[in-house]
């Protein structure tokens, strides 16, 4: 895999997969907080903030949801790089439809914006990056906890009033959203990544163990925490929406898809319905970028024209208990 190694970027500067052929997700390395303290080095303020992001990923995809749930277009910009990442990384391509040119660095490659950040970095090229534009830094790099500030230390600068870090749940979603790493968000990587017949297997019966593990949960629970919407179902979201287009071929999950899952697929549904995540929801780039980005996987770059599950249909959710926040049911 490609990285910069000591602000150089290096081809193949490291393995992701370890002798038995797992797949190893890499740490990230930009930790920083926004806070919603005004005397805080990174204090939460609207328009100070940016997003660099693939639709394609679903990670970068999580900071985009919560950032629609919670009415935060307005309060943070956001730059979109080329779907298909090729032997330089992430880049920008202004041509290409639902790309932009890099509107706050002028960066031709996102490593650029790292370098930036620190000109003697080292470690992978990642999005979602939060860049602070008053500082001219990187924030962080890690969505899940990018996912949090906007959620939480962005709330007060939101015009939505969309907690999905409640009071009294919040246990439980940092439990759910540690449980479905491993086996679901990155469980479907770790099959499709994977350079030995057990390591594939052996992620595939963690991936499909939890898929109907929640399945069931989801029989009589509206949502992951229970009956409110929260992070987790953000977290869960990006995952499933790609589920049935993507990680089922190209990462060959195929044991079932989502669709297959009467609750898993409603509540997928639900969610895409919610107001402006649609709009979060690029599967052109998504497709484009698996299916050409990984080469080794898919020689050909052939991109897979079905299944095109139909996420608009109707859903069965309003007969549980529970229900989105109220600034959501328009
Ligand atoms: N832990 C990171 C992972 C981000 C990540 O791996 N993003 C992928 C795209 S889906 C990426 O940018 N990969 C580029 C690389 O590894 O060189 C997060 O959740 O933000």
């Amino acid at each position: 895999m490609h990285s910069l190694v000591d602000g150089q970027w290096r081809r193949n500067a490291y393995r992701a997969t370890d002798e038995s052929g797992e797949f190893q997700r890499q740490e990230t390395s930009f930790r920083d907080r926004i806070e919603a303290d005004p005397d805080a080095q990174f204090p939460a303020e609207s328009g100070r903030y940016h997003l660099y992001v693939s639709w394609a990923c679903p990670w970068a995809h999580r900071t985009l949801v919560t950032r629609a749930l919670k009415g935060l277009e307005d309060a943070i910009t956001v730059d979109v790089v080329d779907p298909v990442r090729r032997v330089d990384g992430w880049e920008f391509a202004p041509e290409k439809e639902g790309c932009t040119p890099d509107t706050v660095n002028g960066a031709d490659k996102l490593r650029e914006v790292y370098t930036a950040a620190d000109p003697e970095f080292t470690g992978r090229v990642t999005v979602p990056v939060l860049w602070d534009k008053e500082r001219g830094t990187i924030v962080n790099n890690e969505s899940e906890e990018i996912m949090r500030m906007l959620d939480v230390a962005m709330h007060d600068v939101a015009a939505d009033d969309v907690d999905l870090y409640p009071e009294g749940y919040r246990d439980e979603v940092d439990r759910i959203i540690d449980e479905i790493y491993d086996p679901i968000n990155n469980g479907v990587y770790r099959a499709g990544f994977a350079s030995s017949q057990s390591a594939y297997e052996s992620a595939i019966d963690d991936l499909f163990g939890a898929l109907d593990r929640w399945d069931d949960v989801l029989a009589d629970q509206r949502y992951l925490a229970g009956d409110v919407l929260t992070e987790a179902d953000v977290a869960m979201f990006t995952t499933l929406i790609r589920f049935d287009e993507v990680y089922h071929t190209h990462f060959k999950c195929n044991v079932a898809r989502i669709t297959d899952y009467p609750n898993l697929w409603n509540y997928l549904k639900e969610l895409y319905q919610l107001p402006g995540v649609a709009e979060t929801v690029r599967m052109d780039h998504i497709k484009n970028h698996y299916y050409e980005s990984h080469r080794d996987l898919n020689p050909g770059g052939k991109v897979p024209v079905g299944p095109d599950p139909d996420f608009d249909a109707s859903h069965d959710r309003d007969e549980l208990p529970g229900g989105p926040p109220e600034a959501l049911q328009r």
